[in-house]
């Protein structure tokens, strides 16, 4: 028996502008990803990769078409509510980090815990643990601008993984990063995966779709094909 999706998307479109000028950067998606599955999404630039992440994670809204997150669908939720489920089930890496400046390396991290609602040392417990996991641990009490690009691409991972979140969504998680410690990340987000999450990865790189289940191909916002991931 197939466990329930995590992530389902259904017919999901969205369009950008109308009439002649109306630009269709997703055309009727399907797509399922389920607890301990990693999804990774390839295409051409321009081709929808972004977009469904975006809808994906109900950081957009679709023009036609059901998104749900655990089983909850995502279009008849007020902006509170989206909101709050957002903090609470969805981890989002993407490139433009988002990192908060005045705020140190642990703080920034366990920020989306408090939001949630989490107590303050439970959050800080937990953000010193997905701080260990990318290898900063101790670079906790450092302020973003004191720390390299690629550090501060791991705080922002370790921000996205923290706590029970459910579902991972990645945009080229490692593009600020070398080889080594880009690999170093896809194998905490295969770990959280692997221990129960479902996720999805958007990238241009084969070796790092090799980390993934599945990977679907993307073309002028259809899915084109779907293979299972083949080894690097
Ligand atoms: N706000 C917008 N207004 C108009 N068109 C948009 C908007 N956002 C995206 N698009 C268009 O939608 C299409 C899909 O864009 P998207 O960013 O999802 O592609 P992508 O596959 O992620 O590209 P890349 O690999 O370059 O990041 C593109 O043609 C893009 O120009």
């Amino acid at each position: 028996m197939t466990p329930d999706p995590i992530l389902s998307m259904r017919q999901v479109t969205r369009t950008h502008g109308s009439g002649e000028t109306a630009v269709h950067a997703l055309a009727g998606v399907d797509l399922d990803v389920s607890a301990g599955e990693l999804v990774a999404v390839m295409g051409p630039s321009g081709s929808g990769k972004s977009t469904l992440l975006h809808l994906a994670g109900g950081l957009d809204t679709p023009t036609s078409g059901e998104v749900m997150i655990e089983g909850r669908q995502l279009g008849g939720m007020n902006q509170r509510a989206l909101a709050a489920l957002r903090r609470g089930s969805v981890g989002y890496v993407f490139q433009e980090l988002n990192l908060i400046p005045t705020l140190t390396a642990a703080e920034n991290v366990s920020l989306p815990l408090e939001l949630a609602g989490t107590g303050q040392t439970e959050s800080r417990e937990a953000a010193l643990v997905a701080l260990a996991g990318v290898g900063l641990e101790a670079a906790a009490g450092r302020f973003p601008d004191s720390l390299s690009g690629g550090q501060r691409q791991r705080i922002a991972i370790a921000r996205a993984l923290v706590g029970p979140r459910r579902l991972l969504l990645a945009d080229e998680p490692t593009g600020a990063l070398d080889s080594r410690t880009g690999e170093g990340v896809l194998r905490v987000l295969r770990e959280r995966i692997d221990a129960g999450a479902a996720g999805v990865l958007v990238t241009h790189d084969s070796r790092h779709a090799a980390w993934a289940d599945r990977i679907v191909f993307v073309r002028d916002g259809r899915v084109v094909d779907s293979a299972g991931a083949v080894t690097a």
